[in-house]
C-alpha cells in the first residue's frame, strides 16, 4: 500500500460521480494506461466507530481477494495514509445502478431485464460464494449496470467477509434485503446473499419489496412472517417460472433455500433470451 503522493503521480482526479456512507467516488484518468477508473476515496479522520473502520478496511482486502469476474466491479489499485483511503477500480460509465434504473423505468423492470440481470448477479454471487465470500448488502444500489452492454456489476464490498465455508453472526445490510435469520440473530451463511437477490429481482418485477414498512422495525417484522404474496396487480403479467424461482430463493427454511447455482440452473434464468420484453 502507498500514499497519497503516489496517487497523484499515477491518477488524474476527474468529476465526482457518487457517495456513499463512508466516501466520494470521482471519475480519475491513468496517462499510462489511458482510461478512466472510479476511485473510491474514504477520510478515515471522520470515521470514529470500531465498526466503520473495519467496514473501509474489508471493502479493498475482499475486492482485491476476490479473482475478476464480469460481474463483479475490479479493484486495479489501492492508496493508503495515515488519514485517508483511496481504492481505484473499474468504471461502470455513465455510473447507473439498478436502483436508478428503476427510477429512470418509472418503478419496475419487464421481465426480460429484470432475467438478465440477475443472471448475471446469481453469476456473481455464485463467483464470490465459491471463493468463500459473503456480500451481505445485496441490494439494487450496489448491483451497477453498464447501459451500453447491459452488462452488470455487483459493487461495493463494504460488509462483505470471507466465511470460507463457516458461518457469521451479527446484523448487517439494508433492512428491505436482509434475510430472516440475520435479523433472528442467529449464525448465517453465504445464503443470505441469496435472499437479498431474491427481493431485489421482486422489487425489479413489482416495483416494491415484498416485505414492506413504515420503519426498519415493521420491516424487520414483515421479514419474519414471511409471508411472500404476488399481487395480482402488480404480478398479473409475470410468469409462473418467475413466481417459482422468487419462492425457491425468498425461503426461510435455509437448508431449502436456492444456492447461487441452483438459481442458475432454473428455467427462468436459463431461458433469458427468450422472455418477452414487455
Ligand atoms: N465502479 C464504479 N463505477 C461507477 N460508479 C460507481 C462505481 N462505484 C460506485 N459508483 C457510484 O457511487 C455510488 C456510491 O458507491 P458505493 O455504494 O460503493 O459507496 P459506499 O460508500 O460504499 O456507499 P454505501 O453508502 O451504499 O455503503 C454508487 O451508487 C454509484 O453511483
Amino acid at each position: 500500500m502507498t500514499g497519497d503522493f503516489e496517487f497523484e503521480n499515477n491518477y488524474q482526479l476527474c468529476d465526482e460521480i457518487g457517495r456513499g456512507r463512508f466516501g466520494t467516488i470521482t471519475r480519475c484518468f491513468s496517462p499510462a494506461t489511458k482510461e478512466f477508473y472510479a476511485c473510491k476515496t474514504i477520510d478515515k479522520r471522520v470515521l470514529i466507530d470500531a465498526l466503520d473502520r473495519e467496514c473501509i478496511e474489508t471493502e479493498p482486502r475482499i475486492m482485491a481477494m476476490l479473482p475478476p469476474h464480469p460481474n463483479v466491479v475490479r479493484i486495479f489499485d489501492l492508496f493508503e495514509t495515515e488519514d485517508s483511503l483511496a481504492i481505484v477500480m473499474e468504471l461502470v460509465d455513465p455510473p447507473i445502478t439498478i436502483y436508478d434504473r428503476l427510477i429512470s423505468a418509472g418503478g419496475r423492470l419487464s421481465e426480460s431485464e429484470s432475467a438478465s440481470y440477475a443472471k448475471q448477479i446469481l453469476r456473481a454471487l455464485a463467483h464470490c460464494h465459491r471463493c468463500g465470500v459473503v456480500h451481505r448488502d445485496v441490494k439494487p444500489d450496489n448491483v451497477l449496470v453498464d447501459l451500453a452492454t447491459g452488462g452488470v456489476k455487483l459493487c461495493d464490498f463494504g460488509s462483505a467477509v470471507w466465511l470460507g465455508g463457516e458461518t457469521a453472526e451479527g446484523v448487517v445490510g439494508t433492512p428491505y434485503y436482509v434475510a430472516p435469520e440475520v435479523v433472528m440473530g442467529r449464525k448465517y451463511d453465504e445464503k443470505v446473499d441469496i435472499w437479498s437477490a431474491g427481493v431485489v429481482i421482486y422489487t425489479m418485477l413489482a416495483g416494491e419489496p415484498p416485505f414492506n414498512g413504515e420503519t426498519a422495525e415493521e420491516i424487520f417484522e414483515s421479514i419474519l412472517r414471511g409471508n411472500l404474496r404476488f399481487p395480482p396487480k402488480k404480478f398479473g403479467s409475470v410468469s409462473a417460472e418467475a413466481k417459482d424461482l422468487l419462492r425457491k430463493m425468498i425461503c426461510r427454511d435455509v437448508s431449502r433455500r436456492f444456492s447461487a447455482d441452483d438459481a442458475l440452473r432454473h428455467p427462468w434464468v436459463m431461458n433469458v433470451g427468450n422472455l418477452q420484453s414487455n
